[in-house]
Order: structure tokens, then C-alpha cells, then sequence
């Protein structure tokens, strides 16, 4: 097959292309002209459909042109079908584009139009002669890869290039994964397009696609229901800041942005934690326990908070004891969440209070007359005030910090040595700058169990009356929601807070590496996804949670009703066949119960297993110099927890060319902050999750698989990143 046929086989495509681009520009142009008008004649209703349908083109485009040249093309798939079923070429793109005439140019790759470009097989053609990919850079297209799937139909369609699939799985791995629009599998196409209902759960072993697929199918939902999923909104949990960093892009490049992309420390408003706790204490953070000691931690006396109060009133003396305030506040919790209760508490104490009126003089005067001196009484209201304060859950959270209040709640739900763990663990942090990871579902629990912090009102003339105790002026009819009822008729001093826990729910929620999620981030999400549409992605052989069980009844319990849709993938395209042949060999040796797909790629580089070493850092130094100078992507090396500094040290000290043997620069703890220059990056195990490099140098293989319970699975992560080169070094 000739250069030439090939050649002119790209002009062809480019022509098509230029023109798509042409209309492209043409219709943001318009779209703009037409929103800016309908915004100056205040007729948007008038226009709506149009003006909405072309603004979202605008939109569209926007953000494809945004895209930097790295990434591919708008244009990338052509379909040629049997011609006594259309004669025509049909070309697959990010986003649909019509012509002027409203003639469609370019089908949008979700559209249910472009289904058959990813399901036609050799098997069973559905009318397609030929597929074709055009790969692009940018606006320009450099190749063309064919497929001819019916060889019946007599046409004189030329078939140009290797496939599609190979040329984009050897291509060198960057710093952010790519979208697959142009080579998704049958498998995989089936569960993007699968419909938003209940539960889609996506298994499959590891480098099988399952992030991929499930990014594409956020844009695909997108697509299929804009107004349910962009109002609702779309979450998308991941296990790292790292890995959010890595796939961040791949919704942008599929002309998507209308999603919340957060790692596991990021779920909760206004939290953001990235460091991990050791595995001991993070078994016990994590555990379905710590619900029910959060549970009780909620309902505990304020510390600080007064005990007693006396008052004097009428020639009589009227208490409030420790028995009887303590018998107070479990009557106001067995009413709701705490923080609900404030607009009661007043009452509540002037009840108990007013009980003990006897006397003739008081009774004389009458409850309202007290209510009135109580609540004019500057020694109550600091009483009140004080023994119910508005609690937030990171004060709540700072209590456990006190080892007898832990001990206290504890009783029965940890034992000894867990508290001391949970002890050490919060005392080394001195603030809620430095939740660890596995803190942020334990300060989730208390906000559920707490209930928002209702804000003061900010009416000047409550705050100088009492405030605690007011009803009457404000208008119960005029009270739209339920929360705003809720929070008037006892006090006009609260106002529901602005982010409420019922803001907190998703329209779609997608868990990545769900088989990580402890029972207590399952709770966690599943708060924010009560009403949603779940997909839900992983692989059992790399949990790092030890109770598989009890993760396995949280998440039953965080999806409660919904029906579960399944989908398995097979196929590895992620690593080359050696690389997976040595990992599938190790998950097999040590006995994981591995869910083990095919590898179709071969690249004769079989991993190379270094050691045992005397110098660990002479050893080290050289297979990451090697490996460096033989990939032009990315290099992981991948250190036990406990030797992460001590490698961050090494790589410092190296000369600089010695990790730049082919231009790499290596990130010092760039799992920390990476950057996008830095070719080298170090890493733990567990920050490799989900992530992927040319090339991988495992340090200390044995530490990785020492270091706590799931070390081996760990460890099987590890050696499954890698694309083209392996070497392990211990
Ligand atoms: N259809 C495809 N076409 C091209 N590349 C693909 C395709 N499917 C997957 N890949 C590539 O394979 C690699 C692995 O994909 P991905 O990270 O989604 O797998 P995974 O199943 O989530 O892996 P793991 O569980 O090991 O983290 C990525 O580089 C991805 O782009």
C-alpha cells in the first residue's frame, strides 16, 4: 500500500475537517450574536429553544477550543456504510455540527447515531463497510487508520493503516490521561451508553479501562440528559489529588466541565485533606464502629459548658441539677439533630423551670410574666446560651483530642489500644488544617448527626433583645420551606445556615477504585447520592480496605433500593503483555483472588528483577537512569511508606544527569505537588493508584508488601502501572 494512497487519503480527510471547523466558527459566531440579542430584547423566552440549543454549541466549542494541540482533533471517525443504505460518508466528532441548512457535518459521539461507529464488529457489520479513525493533532490531520468490516459489499474504498487501537496504546504517557472517544471497545461502549438508572457497576481487572469508560460515560449522561445532570449535578470521587490531577482533563477534552471532580479528602464543603493516616489508625478510622462512637460524641455535655443553674425569683429558689439538665438535653436530642434544636432550648429549660413555680407571688404573676423576666435576665440567657451553644463539627471533632471523653464514648466500640492509636494519631495534629484523609468521613458523621449551624439573624434589634425565645413576628404563611419553618417559631435569632446538608446530593455520583472506600466513606458518599444515578468502578484484587465484608455492607447500605446494572471489562491496554504476564504471576503466587484480563500488547521487554542489592541507592540510581533514558514518557518510582523521604534525598543529591539522560527532570515528592514538567515522579504505593507511567522502578518490593495488611495487593497495584518498562530493585 502505497505512501501516495495514503497521502492522499489525509488531504481528503483534511478538506472535510477544515470545512467542519469552518461551520464550527460560524455557528459560535452566531450563537453569540443570537444570545446577545435575545439578552438585550429580554425575549430569551421568545427564542429559547434556538437561542438555548446554539448557545450550547457555543459552549461546546469553547471548551474544545480550549484544548491544547496535544490533545486530538474534533474530528476523529468516519463511517462508511453499504451504499444501498446511504451512500454518503458519516463523520464522528466531540460535538455535533450542522451546516447553515441545518445538514448534519460532524455526529456528536454519544449521539445514539454514532452507537454503531463502537458496535459494529467483522461479526456483525450493521451496514458498515469501512470504520476509519483520523488521528490529529489539533486541526491537522496526520493518519488514518481503516477497518474493513464487510467484505461482501463491492465497493472501491481504500483500506490505509495499521489500527487505530495499537498506534494509540504505544503513544508515551503524559501527565494527564487521554479520552478514548476514537477507540472505544464494544465492552466498554455498552456500559458508557448504559441508561442513568440505579446502579451501574463497572469490574474489570486492572489497565482494563474502567476510569476511562466511566469518565466517558459522565459525558455520555451528560449528553443524554443535560438538565437532570447539570442541575443535580455530577460527582466524580477519586482516591488522590494525584489521580484527580491525572484524569482532570479528559472531561474537558470531551467538551464537558459541568462536573465536581474530588478526591476522597475533598468530598466534604470546605475540607481538603491529602495525607493519609498509617494503616493501623486508618483500619480503625475507617471502620462501621466509629459511626455509632461519632453518634454518641454528638450528644455529649458541651466541655466547658455550665452544669448547674440557680435563680432566684419570687421568694423562690429554682435549680436547674446536673440530673435534671442532663434529662433536659436528651428530651431536645430525642427531637432531632442537635443544632435543630436551638430555637427550642429556651423553652425547653423555662418549662422545666417554671414547674418548680409553687409559691402563691409567682403563680400570681403568671408564665408569661416569667417567661418575660427569664428571658430579661442577663444571668439566664448566658446560661442558656452556654449550656446549648451552636456546635460545628470540626469543635465536636476537636473533643475526641480529650482521651477521657474518648474513653467515655468509646465504651464498648474500641478497645483500649484503638483509642490510644486514635490518641497519638490526633494529638500529632494540631488543627483542622490537618485532617488526614480518613478524618474526613468522621467529621461528615458529625455534621449529619450535629445538623447545620444555623446562622444568628442579623436583625439589630433582636440581638439586643434576648432573642432566644420569640414568636409571632414573623409570619408562619409567609415561611416557604420546611427548614425555615423549622427554625422560626422559637427564636428569631436563627436562620437556617447558607449550606445546608440537603445541598449536599448529587444528580449522579461515580465512585473510581470504589473496591478502597472504607465502610465510613461509603456512608460519606452515600449521603450525596440518596436520589442519584450511580456508576460505580473497581477491582476487589486491589482493595486496600482488609474487611472486605463490612465495606461490602456499607456500600449495600449507601445504595440501598437501587437496581444494580453489571459490567465486565477484559481486555488489558495498559500494560504491555510481559509486564502483565509478571504481575498476573505475582497475584497468582501470593494468592489474590485476581480478576485477570487479556493483554494485547507485545513489546519483547520482559520486567527486570534487580537484587538481592548491597547498595540500595547505587542500585536504585541506575535501573531509574536506564529506564528514564530508554521511555519518553513518564517514570514512577514507586517507594515502601517508611522510605519515602529517604528517596526524595537520594534523587536531590543525584547530579542532574543523571535522571536526565533523555531530558527527564525528576519531582522531588512530586506526589505531593507535581508539576507538569517533571518527568520522574516518587510515589507510595498507595499514591499509584488509578495512575500510569511508561516506565516503573519499584524500590523494596518486600517493604511494599510487608507494610500493612493488603500489602500484597498493594504491591500487585504497583506492577500493573506501568506501559512499557518494569524493573524492581530490592
Ligand atoms: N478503548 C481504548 N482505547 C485506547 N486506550 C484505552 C482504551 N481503553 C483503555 N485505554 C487505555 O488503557 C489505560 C488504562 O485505562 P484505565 O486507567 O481507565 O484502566 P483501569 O481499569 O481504571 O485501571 P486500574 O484499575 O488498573 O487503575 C489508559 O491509558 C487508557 O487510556
Amino acid at each position: 500500500m502505497s505512501e501516495e494512497l495514503e497521502a492522499r487519503e489525509i488531504a481528503a480527510e483534511q478538506a472535510y475537517v477544515d470545512e467542519v471547523y469552518v461551520q464550527l466558527e460560524a455557528s459560535t459566531r452566531s450563537a453569540r450574536a443570537l444570545a446577545a440579542e435575545g439578552r438585550n430584547r429580554g425575549k430569551l423566552e421568545h427564542e429559547g429553544g434556538l437561542v438555548e440549543r446554539d448557545a450550547m454549541v457555543f459552549q461546546a466549542a469553547k471548551r474544545i477550543a480550549q484544548l491544547d494541540a496535544a490533545h486530538e482533533g474534533l474530528v476523529f471517525g468516519r463511517l462508511d456504510l453499504d451504499p444501498a443504505i446511504d451512500a454518503q460518508p458519516r463523520y464522528i466528532g466531540r460535538i455535533g455540527v450542522r451546516n447553515e441548512d441545518r445538514d448534519v457535518l460532524l455526529i456528536d459521539w454519544r449521539a445514539p447515531a454514532a452507537g454503531v461507529f463502537y458496535q459494529a464488529t467483522a461479526a456483525t457489520p450493521s451496514g458498515v463497510v469501512r470504520r476509519r479513525v483520523l488521528r490529529s493533532l489539533h486541526r491537522t490531520v496526520v493518519g488514518v487508520e481503516d477497518e474493513l468490516l464487510d467484505d461482501q459489499v463491492e465497493t472501491d474504498l481504500p483500506i490505509v493503516g495499521e489500527g487505530a487501537l495499537m498506534a494509540q496504546l504505544s503513544r508515551a504517557r503524559d501527565r494527564s490521561m487521554h479520552s478514548i472517544v476514537a477507540t472505544i471497545q464494544a465492552e466498554q461502549d455498552q456500559a458508557i451508553r448504559a441508561p442513568g438508572k440505579g446502579v451501574v457497576s463497572i469490574s474489570g481487572g486492572p489497565g482494563t479501562g474502567k476510569t476511562v469508560v466511566a469518565l466517558h460515560r459522565a459525558a455520555f449522561l451528560l449528553y443524554s440528559d443535560r438538565r437532570r445532570y447539570e442541575g443535580g449535578g455530577v460527582l466524580v470521587v477519586g482516591p488522590s489529588g494525584v489521580f484527580m490531577r491525572y484524569i482532570e482533563r479528559v472531561l474537558p477534552s470531551l467538551g464537558e466541565t459541568a462536573v465536581a471532580l474530588r478526591s476522597l479528602g475533598e468530598v466534604v464543603g470546605g475540607v481538603r485533606a491529602t495525607r493519609h493516616d498509617e494503616p493501623a489508625v486508618a483500619d480503625v478510622k475507617g471502620a462501621t464502629r466509629m459511626a455509632e462512637l461519632l453518634r454518641r460524641t454528638a450528644r455529649q455535655h458541651a466541655p466547658g459548658a455550665p452544669t448547674s443553674f440557680r435563680i432566684y425569683w419570687r421568694d423562690e429558689t429554682i435549680v436547674l441539677d446536673p440530673g435534671l439538665l442532663g434529662r433536659l438535653r436528651r428530651q431536645l436530642m430525642s427531637q432531632g439533630r442537635r443544632n435543630r434544636q436551638l430555637p427550642r432550648v429556651a423553652k425547653t429549660l423555662l418549662d422545666a423551670m417554671w414547674r418548680q413555680v409553687t409559691g402563691e407571688r409567682g403563680r400570681e404573676r403568671g408564665r408569661e410574666a416569667f417567661d418575660d423576666d427569664m428571658l430579661g435576665h442577663e444571668g439566664f440567657v448566658e446560661f442558656a446560651s452556654a449550656w446549648w451553644p451552636p456546635l460545628d463539627a470540626q469543635t465536636v471533632f476537636g473533643w475526641l483530642r480529650d482521651p477521657e471523653l474518648l474513653a467515655r464514648v468509646g465504651e464498648g466500640v474500641l478497645t483500649r489500644e484503638e483509642q490510644l492509636l486514635l490518641t497519638k494519631s490526633w494529638a500529632a495534629t494540631s488543627g483542622p488544617g490537618e485532617l488526614s484523609i480518613e478524618d474526613v468521613p468522621l467529621l461528615d458523621e458529625l455534621r449529619y448527626a450535629l445538623g447545620d449551624v444555623p446562622q444568628r439573624s442579623d436583625d439589630e434589634r433582636d440581638l439586643d433583645e434576648t432573642g432566644l425565645l420569640e414568636g409571632g413576628a414573623v409570619d408562619l404563611q409567609e415561611l416557604t420551606t420546611i427548614s425555615e419553618r423549622d427554625y422560626a417559631p422559637g427564636g428569631l435569632r436563627w436562620s437556617p445556615p447558607t449550606h445546608r446538608i440537603e445541598d449536599d446530593g448529587y444528580a449522579h455520583v461515580l465512585i473510581d477504585e470504589a473496591q478502597d472506600l472504607t465502610p465510613m466513606q461509603w456512608r460519606m458518599v452515600g449521603r450525596r447520592g440518596r436520589t442519584a444515578s450511580w456508576t460505580i468502578v473497581g477491582d476487589p484484587a486491589q482493595s486496600s480496605w482488609p474487611d472486605a465484608p463490612e465495606a461490602a455492607a456499607a456500600r449495600a447500605e449507601a445504595l440501598e433500593g437501587k437496581e444494580l446494572h453489571e459490567f465486565h471489562l477484559s481486555t488489558n491496554y495498559r500494560n504491555s503483555a510481559e509486564i502483565y504476564a509478571f504481575a498476573a504471576d505475582y497475584a497468582r503466587r501470593v494468592g489474590l483472588d485476581a480478576d485477570l484480563p487479556d493483554a494485547v500488547r507485545r513489546t519483547g521487554e520482559v520486567p527486570v528483577v534487580v537484587g538481592p542489592v548491597d547498595d540500595l541507592e547505587a542500585a536504585v540510581r541506575e535501573a531509574v537512569t536506564t529506564v528514564a533514558g530508554r521511555v519518553e514518557g513518564t517514570v514512577g518510582i514507586v517507594v515502601p511508606v517508611a522510605r519515602r523521604s529517604e528517596v526524595n534525598a537520594w534523587l536531590a543529591s543525584w547530579p542532574e544527569h543523571a535522571t536526565d539522560a533523555a531530558g527527564a527532570r525528576a519531582a522531588v515528592d512530586s506526589s505531593v505537588t507535581p508539576s507538569g514538567e517533571d518527568r520522574i515522579v516518587v510515589l507510595t504505593g498507595l499514591d499509584t493508584k488509578g495512575l500510569e507511567f511508561d516506565g516503573i522502578v519499584v524500590v523494596s518490593p518486600q517493604e511494599i508488601e510487608d507494610e500493612s495488611a493488603t500489602g500484597r495487593a498493594t504491591l500487585y497495584v504497583v506492577l500493573t502501572r506501568a506501559t512499557q518498562l518494569l524493573t524492581t530493585v530490592g
